[in-house]
């Protein structure tokens, strides 16, 4: 591997490392915020000394970035637009900041017969959904052409599989509260790049009991004389909501978090809001007292119920804690995993690595078409979870390990272990050249690679490619309706 390369996948591994973090400002993930993108940005470069200057220009649109942004060619350079469709015509304002570019769409002159009107009244502001502006035939398209792009070194990828009611499916959902200039206080999600609250009463991606239960603790609030916590001041107590729901099971999760262990009138409130909502099968307190943009904190109290709440998905029951990953469309996901089983193709006798396997999911499903399942997670939680979760489900060939998955590997192939499975689904950043060599050196005939962002996850099969693999199948799946995320999983086999 060059040196060039080798330093990409040190960066990875910064990355992956960070990923993990609660979402914040800078730290968002698919289909609930936007991630503070610098691809987003346009770069002016006939500006270099800055000053600021805005203009409206006439554009027309020829293509979409991987971000679902319009392009368009303005004074010989190429621009980015939010909103903006394939063959629309449009006015929009171009404001040049220093050696940036910022684009505004004004008026669609000539609208793409494909525009719908959003159906969220926060779409334009929110920026957490980029494709609510696209019916659902041209996200599926746009979906689909930028996979079918990045995967083009390795074959053809399947149609996308799509999501039948693409609304309402997160089962996690994260409200900030503040207060707005007239002292009231407010609920919502922040608006793009900045923590500047969007009060809203409902995401149309949300799980609709999720936003309920917040509206319900924003009411009380005001009645328990709860402050909204003030990242500027430090005063306050409440930041954020964090609601998890069970799809299935119908069990919930409410995390109250907080700048201070000091919680006036717990009893109280807890009685509260269990009275307003029986279906609540857990509530937390969690403090994070840093000034930070990371969710959660460190320090967590049950105060009602188990601390955790249970789920099903492909057969199996999964108890999720707050900080472990739980994906947040199981409806997609038991396409997902259904996908990644088939092209694992285990006959019962194989030892299968769930590298990157957060509470089990994929290792458990696994292990009952498996030898062994050996699975890897760096979250404690999510491990102590993956442990919980193999005897709830009485799993008896699955073994789970806290650690790093690349340096886990490199341990396996040092010693001259087995695997004839690799089943990786690393976060955004995918994965680093310790897992990726040592899976090389392990030689499992088949490497099924899950991932959230198909940008790395080509980048990690092209290392693969050239290492003896080859892609034998690429399946996108729609997990985050109206973003432009999209999941895909690959199958690599060894060649003989
Ligand atoms: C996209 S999630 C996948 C989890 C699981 N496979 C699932 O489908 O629910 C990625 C997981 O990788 C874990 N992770 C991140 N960096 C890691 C690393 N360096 N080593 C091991 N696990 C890591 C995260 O904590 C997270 O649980």
């Amino acid at each position: 591997m060059s040196k060039q390369k080798n330093n990409q996948y040190k960066k990875s591994k910064k990355k992956s490392q960070r990923h993990e973090k609660p979402r914040g400002k800078q730290n968002r993930a698919p289909g609930n915020r936007p991630e503070g993108n610098p691809k987003g940005k346009n770069k002016a470069p006939n500006n270099p000394k800055g000053g600021q200057k805005t203009v409206t220009a006439e554009v027309t649109c020829t293509g979409l970035n991987s971000e679902g942004k319009g392009i368009v060619e303005w004074k010989g350079q190429q621009l980015e637009v939010a909103h903006l469709m394939p063959g629309e015509k449009a006015e929009i304002t171009v404001n040049t900041k220093g050696r940036f570019v910022n684009t505004k769409l004004k008026r669609v002159i000539n609208s793409s017969e494909n525009r719908v009107k959003p159906p969220c009244p926060y779409y334009y502001q929110c920026g957490g959904c980029q494709l609510q502006h696209m019916d659902e035939q041209s996200q599926a398209r746009f979906k689909q052409e930028t996979i079918d792009q990045l995967m083009k070194p390795f074959g053809k990828p399947e149609p996308i599989m799509s999501m039948d009611h693409p609304w309402d499916y997160r089962n996690k959902s994260h409200t900030t509260f503040g207060l707005n200039k007239d002292r009231q206080i407010i609920g919502g999600l922040y608006a793009q790049n900045t923590h500047r609250i969007i009060p809203m009463d409902r995401c149309i991606i949300h799980d609709p009991k999720a936003d309920e239960i917040v509206q319900t603790i924003k009411g009380m609030m005001k009645s328990f004389k709860m402050q909204p916590y003030n990242e500027d001041t430090g005063r306050g107590f409440l930041r954020h909501v964090l609601v998890k729901v069970g799809k299935v099971t119908g069990e919930i999760m409410v995390v109250l978090i907080s700048a201070s262990p000091i919680f006036k009138g717990k009893n109280n409130f807890v009685k509260a809001l269990r009275d307003a909502h029986p279906e609540i099968s857990t509530i937390l307190l969690n403090v994070n007292s840093r000034d930070t943009s990371v969710v959660l904190g460190n320090q967590e109290k049950v105060l009602f119920g188990k601390g955790t709440i249970t789920d099903k998905l492909c057969g199996l029951k999964f108890e999720i804690s707050p900080k472990s990953f739980y994906q947040i469309n199981p409806v997609q996901t038991e396409k997902l995993y259904g996908k990644a089983i088939e092209m694992a193709e285990l006959t019962g006798k194989e030892t299968v690595v769930d590298a990157y396997c957060g509470i089990g999911t994929i290792g458990l499903i696994a292990s009952q078409k498996a030898g062994k399942v050996i699975g890897i997670e760096q979250n404690k939680d999510a491990v102590k979870d993956a442990i919980r979760n193999s005897k709830k489900n009485g799993v008896k060939n699955a073994r789970f390990y806290q650690g790093d998955a690349g340096e886990f590997m490199v341990q396996m192939a040092a010693r001259g272990e087995k695997a004839d499975v690799v089943i990786l689904d690393p976060p955004r950043s995918g994965s680093d050249e310790a897992f990726l060599s040592s899976v090389v050196k392990l030689k499992p005939k088949r490497v099924v690679y899950v991932s959230c962002n198909p940008e790395t996850q080509a980048r990690d099969m092209k290392y693969l490619v050239k290492n003896g693999y080859e892609v034998k199948g690429i399946q996108p799946v729609d997990m985050f309706p109206q973003t432009y995320h999209v999941e895909s999983v690959a199958k690599l086999v060894l060649k003989v």
